[in-house]
């Protein structure tokens, strides 16, 4: 488990993370999203002890990462792609550091089996496509078998097949009862991976809730009406104290559901093509949730749910 008080980080006047508290639990993958320069980079160093935090703290499994005795057994860890020799075949980089960590050489082959890098693992790194380099990323992080695993966006760089693979491999990691934090801008490949989102905007912590709490919360459901009454029933339907707005050549209508819309509307004999309910996906949630907090900062810290 991974579990954050007080963090904070601050590079000269500018604080990248602003005092967060959060949890992260064995047994589930949880998302960290965030748009671009909100912490997420820097929390994911800091868990590591890659970074120092300037107050606060953060612990795996009870201690501080930096003063682990063995790094890789106890988190597997992708920060950045690429961080291997472009001259060294998958399979030597591999080799290296299962030897360099005390760990059986047997690892090396269990783990490129894992990320489907067998074929080519006498391949120089450097000739690798991004996504065959992001596989090697997690074969590394792998390799000590950790508790914990680290995951700073792995799907970038891979192709459909290659995001599918992430995701069924974070689910497994996780059904194994191991603790996987993943950070991503996703918001819809998140919805599919984790079970849990810890949503970062300006270094404060905007939600931390399930997936499906998260989604409950924030994504808007809308009616829309079609009809060829539709100036009309937009009248309506405002003075029956609905919120109406019109999108997509169709009314948007919020405040009540399609059977009481369809039942008003029919009640002054109008006719409708079109009546719809439209949930917003988790992408535009997560765009309403960061947008707000770009506009109201000091007023958005959601409850936090565990
Ligand atoms: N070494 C550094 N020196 C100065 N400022 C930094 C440093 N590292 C990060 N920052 C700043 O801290 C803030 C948070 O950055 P961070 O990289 O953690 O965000 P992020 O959520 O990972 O974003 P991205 O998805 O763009 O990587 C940004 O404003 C960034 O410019």
């Amino acid at each position: 488990m991974i579990r954050a008080q007080a963090l904070t980080k601050t590079f000269g006047d500018k604080t990248a993370v602003d005092a967060i508290d959060f949890t992260v639990k064995a047994g589930k993958v949880t998302g960290f999203l965030g748009p671009n320069g909100a912490g997420k980079s820097t929390t994911m160093r800091m868990i590591l002890g890659l970074e120092a935090p300037t107050a606060g703290s953060v612990t795996v499994n009870g201690r501080r990462h930096a003063t682990s005795p063995a790094p890789v057994r106890a988190i597997g860890a992708l920060i950045e792609a690429q961080g291997f020799h472009p001259g060294r075949s998958a399979r030597d980089h591999l080799r290296w550091l299962a030897a360099s960590n005390g760990l059986p050489s047997t690892r090396v082959g269990e783990v490129l089996e894992l990320v489907g890098l067998e074929n080519v693992a006498g391949q120089r790194a450097g000739r690798y496509s991004l996504g065959m380099g992001q596989r090697l990323g997690i074969a590394a992080a792998l390799i000590g078998d950790p508790p914990v695993v680290v995951l700073d966006e792995p799907v970038n760089g891979l192709d459909p097949e290659g995001i599918r693979w992430v995701r069924s491999l974070a689910r497994r990691l996780a059904a194994e009862g191991r603790t996987v934090f993943i950070s991503s801008h996703l918001m819809s490949e998140m919805a599919m991976t984790a079970d849990h989102l810890i949503v970062i905007g300006r270094g404060q912590i905007l939600a931390d809730c399930s997936t499906e709490d998260f989604i409950a919360r924030h994504a808007v459901a809308f009616v829309r009406v079609r009809s060829a009454a539709q100036a009309e029933i937009g009248v309506l339907l405002e003075r029956a104290g609905l919120e109406v707005a019109v999108a997509d050549d169709a009314l948007h209508v919020q405040g009540a559901d399609a059977a009481t819309i369809g039942d008003l509307v029919h009640g002054h004999g109008l006719g409708l093509h079109e009546l719809t309910l439209v949930r917003s996906s988790l992408e535009d949630a997560f765009m309403t949730l960061t947008a707000d907090s770009v506009e109201y900062t000091s007023k958005t810290r959601e409850p936090v749910a565990a």
